[in-house]
């Protein structure tokens, strides 16, 4: 997916948060947006008593999965939007019944379902007068009995629709830098997931979004927000990049400060400028003078606290 593509992808509001459209890559079951599925429930509780538990420690954004059409009035009631889940993506008279609450709508993939069936059900609900709809890519089932996500097919749904996407990461967050560079608007974790998968899948959206995805902010604190994430990927290569240059220190014949190289570090500039054009070799040469000073600095100490340490060691 292009940029641009990524840019003008719709917006939809949930709650306070907003998917699609540039935002910030959401993480629902997370810190953008809660949410509760009445299917594991079923029969236990009512729909109030689930959905009055889950809004009681949360006053963010809450999507609700209802388990059957009789939920939809607690829904309309207490959620700011509604999932129709991936076993349920076929039930024509549930999914009407949904989009006429005119609650945004997450539509998940059936396990089974092709991209034709998938986005026919988000114009079903366009056709109810509900255009507020994202969609969903939750897995196909395997031959081995277990699902598979489909971030190719996912990239499709949102090119062809130019709706916003999620991934469904369940409660492991192994392809959710994937799912980001795919183009995904948002991260769906499973409502019972793990506060370590949560961090994950931020920290994910934040370092590879920040590196994929361009964003449209329009106030201060929305651009204040993206730079903070462009500053956490920037943060996260320079650890990285000291680590390598302290490698370098290490394996040539003369290290440190004595054995700079200018040459080396004019072409990396010269090669990085073409990256970054607005800042050129001139501009950016004091910034990496200075990365490469520090660098230096950090391979030297360390260099010198091994070498008391073997010398302690006799
Ligand atoms: C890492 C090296 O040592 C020094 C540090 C450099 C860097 O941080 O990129 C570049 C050139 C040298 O002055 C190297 O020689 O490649």
């Amino acid at each position: 997916m292009s940029q641009a593509t990524q840019l003008g992808r719709r917006a939809v509001r949930i709650g306070t948060s907003t998917i699609g459209d540039g935002r910030p890559v959401a993480v629902i079951g997370g810190e953008d947006a809660r949410w509760v599925s009445l299917r594991g429930h079923h029969g236990r509780s009512t729909a109030e008593e689930i959905i009055g538990a889950a809004r009681a420690g949360w006053a963010g954004p809450l999507l609700v999965e209802p388990f059957s059409a009789a939920d939809l009035g607690a829904v309309a009631g207490h959620a700011d939007g509604v999932v129709v889940g991936a076993a349920w993506m076929q039930d024509f008279r549930l999914v009407q019944a949904v989009a006429r609450i005119g609650l945004p709508v997450v539509v998940q993939r059936g396990q089974a379902a092709t991209l034709e069936e998938w986005l026919a059900i988000a114009d079903y609900c366009a056709a109810e007068g509900n255009d507020q709809v994202v969609l969903c890519e939750s897995g196909s089932r395997t031959h081995l009995g277990g699902t598979t996500l489909d971030l190719g097919l996912m990239r499709e749904a949102a090119e062809r629709s130019g709706r916003p996407v999620l991934a469904d990461l369940g409660d492991d967050p192994a392809l959710a830098a994937a799912a980001v560079a795919a183009g995904a608007d948002g991260l769906l974790l499973a409502p019972d997931a793990s506060p370590e998968t949560i961090e994950a899948a931020r920290e994910a959206a934040t370092v590879v979004g920040a590196v994929v995805r361009r964003e449209a902010p329009d106030t201060v604190l929305a651009a204040r927000a993206a730079i903070d994430r462009v500053d956490a990927a920037l943060a996260t290569l320079l650890e990285r990049r000291v680590g390598l240059a302290g490698t370098v220190q290490r394996l040539k014949p003369v290290g440190g400060f004595k054995g700079r190289d200018m040459d080396r570090e004019r072409r990396l500039v010269a090669a990085m400028a073409r990256r970054a054009p607005s800042l050129g070799e001139t501009r950016l040469a004091p910034v990496m003078n200075a990365v490469i000073e520090a660098g230096l600095r950090v391979a030297e100490e360390r260099i010198h606290a091994a070498d008391l340490e073997s010398s302690a060691r006799g």
